[in-house]
């Protein structure tokens, strides 16, 4: 087994302690390349009682579809206004986002070739705002788990709102970077010739470009990999959202993965929250570098939110050149999300 420190999901053997709360994931954005295949998964799991999908558009068709599932989650499919699955005097975000724990938010337009995920901005921006303007209202007590892009700035974002509404907690908002430690598993493994699953790289800093740093150093077995195939792994574990993008050809970015990503994080959260010990990498406000939010480890705990930030542990010398190089370009983008609510 290969492991660095500890950041995909950490299991312990101690039994469920709240396992017969009910548990309601919302998806914002449920009709989408992610929100489909991300509900889809939601629906099939046994630690999910009901998925609530909501979108501008398709809800009700994907909410019938997936309510053919023989699983245990109940299924609801909300627009903004009229056209619910099933049907319902109490329609829209209000009914979707009532009584969630989780809602996930994979809503707002993918990248093209050639865009960065910065480009995006100006219509995700505002899709993030108004969604999570519903959340400080219905539900202010969820995890809110952020894959909207750019995600260095729609977490900011998102905080700013909830201030605003005066419900902001910090422990309780997530930006999703899971993906980028499934394909440093991915990508590792494959260099390595072992299973990805025997490998649980740290990757900390943001979710673009080259705010993405895989710690591989800490990985026993990879640290003595040669600098240049390190080096290209790296890039290549930073760009791995543009290697889809470019072979998408226009039709979007990242899904399926995202979806597995996205799910696995959910999944995560409901684990802590049932007691398990779970510690997985996400964005969060943090204090561990210059940057005002951060990837790296984090204790989840039964509330569902971050319980500890945690350090991320030794950096290689050329690692530390990546994170110097990356903070001022993620304090940027950060304080491109604040001025945008602000
Ligand atoms: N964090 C990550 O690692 C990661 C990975 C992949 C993609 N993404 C991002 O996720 C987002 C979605 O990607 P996708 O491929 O699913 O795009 P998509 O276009 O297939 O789906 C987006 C969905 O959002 C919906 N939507 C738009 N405005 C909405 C609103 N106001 N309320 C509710 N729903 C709304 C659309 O109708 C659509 O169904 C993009 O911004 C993409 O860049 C992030
Ligand atoms: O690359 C993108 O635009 C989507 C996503 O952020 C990814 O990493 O795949």
């Amino acid at each position: 087994m290969l492991r660095a420190a500890p950041s995909l999901l950490r299991r312990s053997a101690r039994a469920y302690s709240s396992s017969s709360s009910h548990v309601k994931v919302a998806v914002l954005g449920a009709a989408g390349g992610i929100g489909q295949p991300l509900s889809l998964l939601c629906k099939l799991s046994d630690s999910i009682d009901e998925v609530a999908c909501y979108d501008v558009v398709g809800t009700p068709g994907v909410a019938a579809d997936l309510s053919h599932c023989p699983t245990k989650a109940v299924i609801t499919g909300d627009l903004p206004s009229a056209g619910t699955w099933p049907p319902s005097g109490n329609s829209g975000l209000e009914r979707t986002l009532t009584g969630a724990s989780v809602v996930v938010i994979p809503a707002g337009v993918p990248r093209k070739p050639g865009m960065t995920r910065d480009d995006l901005f100006n219509t995700n921006a505002s899709i993030v705002q108004t969604l999570v303007e519903g959340c400080a209202k219905y539900c202010p007590d969820a995890t809110l788990a952020i894959i909207s892009n750019p995600v260095n700035s729609t977490v900011p974002i998102a905080a700013e709102v909830l201030k605003k509404a005066g419900v902001y907690k910090p422990a309780k908002l997530c930006g999703v970077t899971t993906l980028d430690v499934c394909r440093a598993n991915t990508f590792l493994a494959e260099k390595l010739g072992c299973s990805p699953k025997d490998i649980d790289v740290t990757v900390i800093g943001g979710h673009a470009g080259i705010t993405i740093l895989p710690l591989l150093s800490q990985v026993p077995g990879a640290s003595s990999l040669p600098a240049d195939v390190l080096d290209a792994l790296t890039v290549r574990i930073q760009f791995g959202g543009d290697e889809v993008v470019k072979a998408k050809a226009g039709s979007g970015s990242a899904t399926l993965s995202m979806a597995y990503a996205g799910y696995l994080f959910t999944e995560g959260v409901i684990k802590a929250m049932r007691g398990e010990e779970v510690v997985q990498c996400a964005y969060v406000e943090s204090t561990l570098t210059s940057a005002q939010y951060f990837a790296s480890p984090c204790k989840f705990g039964p509330d569902g939110g971050v319980a500890e930030v945690l350090p991320f542990g030794p950096l290689s010398s050329y690692e530390q050149g990546w994170l110097d190089k990356l903070l001022p370009d993620l304090q940027k983008q950060i304080d491109k999300g604040i001025s945008f609510v602000k």
